[in-house]
């Protein structure tokens, strides 16, 4: 099994309002995948779905080769889920909180304190084993986070907003645990709205009003789109879709841009 998540024109209708509209992508075992959209574009409805906790109006999909309509119950065993809210409990100390989250998933006393010694040293929470989550600043709160939907050794990690409200300084160490566990063959999901940061993703996908918009690389939206910055690419596109005339004469500009380019380059190979 290449894929890790394949959806297939997934959709979800709250009431009058689309949510999702006919979104299709596969993510790539080990890869981190980047979903960047602004508030409101259904980011998490989207990750909602995939996770088994809400059930597509229509589409198919498949995580881990599970179907998310039938076997979510295999699905959540395997996923690990970080919300912005990171989802601790304040009163819990850090090791209480990564052994609560080790008997959800049911494991065994011995694998949870296994788990949690790698999980502490990873987190670079040693030391702090003890404290009352409540009394950790915002990285380690972070980072806690991480370990808790880390500790059953989920084979695709799924994060919505994880480095939001966090210091620079926390975001940096925070992308560093994400790319080494990817190079361990843990497939990532994560949504953010630090556009600097998305360009650690493999590959971005822009989701805009419920419809994914483009799909590419860092290098191959800076390529498709004749710019070097997310943030400026990402504008761009809301800017065209927002406004349907300009994304009919951007279409026609780039098109003439990419046939001035070709007869550039014909040129110079003259
Ligand atoms: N349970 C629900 N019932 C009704 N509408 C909902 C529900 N959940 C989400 N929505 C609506 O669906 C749309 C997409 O929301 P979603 O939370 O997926 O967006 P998002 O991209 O994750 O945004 P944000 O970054 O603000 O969390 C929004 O208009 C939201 O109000």
């Amino acid at each position: 099994m290449e894929n890790a998540v394949e959806v297939t024109n997934l959709t979800k209708v709250f009431g009058s309002l689309t949510a999702v509209n006919k979104i299709s992508f596969q993510i790539k075992r080990g890869e981190i995948f980047g979903l960047l959209g602004p508030n409101g574009s259904g980011k998490s409805t989207t990750i909602r779905m995939l996770c088994g906790v809400i059930t597509p109006t229509d589409g198919t999909g498949t995580v881990l080769g599970y179907d998310i309509l039938k076997e979510s119950e295999f699905i959540k065993q395997k996923i690990g889920y970080m919300s912005q809210h990171f989802s601790l409990y304040g009163d819990l100390t850090v090791n209480e909180n990564l052994d609560f989250y080790g008997n959800i998933f049911g494991m065994k006393k011995n694998d949870i304190e296994d788990r949690k010694r790698e999980l502490i040293a990873m987190a670079n929470l040693t030391g702090k084993e003890n404290a009352q989550a409540r009394t950790l600043s915002g990285g380690w709160k972070q980072r806690l986070a991480l370990g808790c939907a880390l500790i059953h050794n989920p084979e695709i990690l799924v994060l919505d907003e994880p480095t939001a409200g966090v210091d620079p300084v926390s975001r940096r160490e925070f992308w560093h645990m994400i790319a080494d566990l990817s190079a361990k063959g843990v497939t990532v999901l994560v949504t953010t709205h630090y556009m600097d940061e998305a360009t650690v993703c493999d590959r971005i996908g822009f989701i805009y009003n419920g419809e994914i918009i483009s799909i590419n690389s860092p290098e191959g939206h800076y390529k498709e789109m004749g710019m070097d910055n997310i943030e400026d690419i990402f504008i761009q596109y809301v800017t065209e879709l927002s406004d349907q005339k300009n994304l009919v004469s951007y279409k026609e500009l780039n098109k003439n841009r990419k046939k001035s380019e070709k007869r550039k380059g014909d040129h110079d190979n003259e």
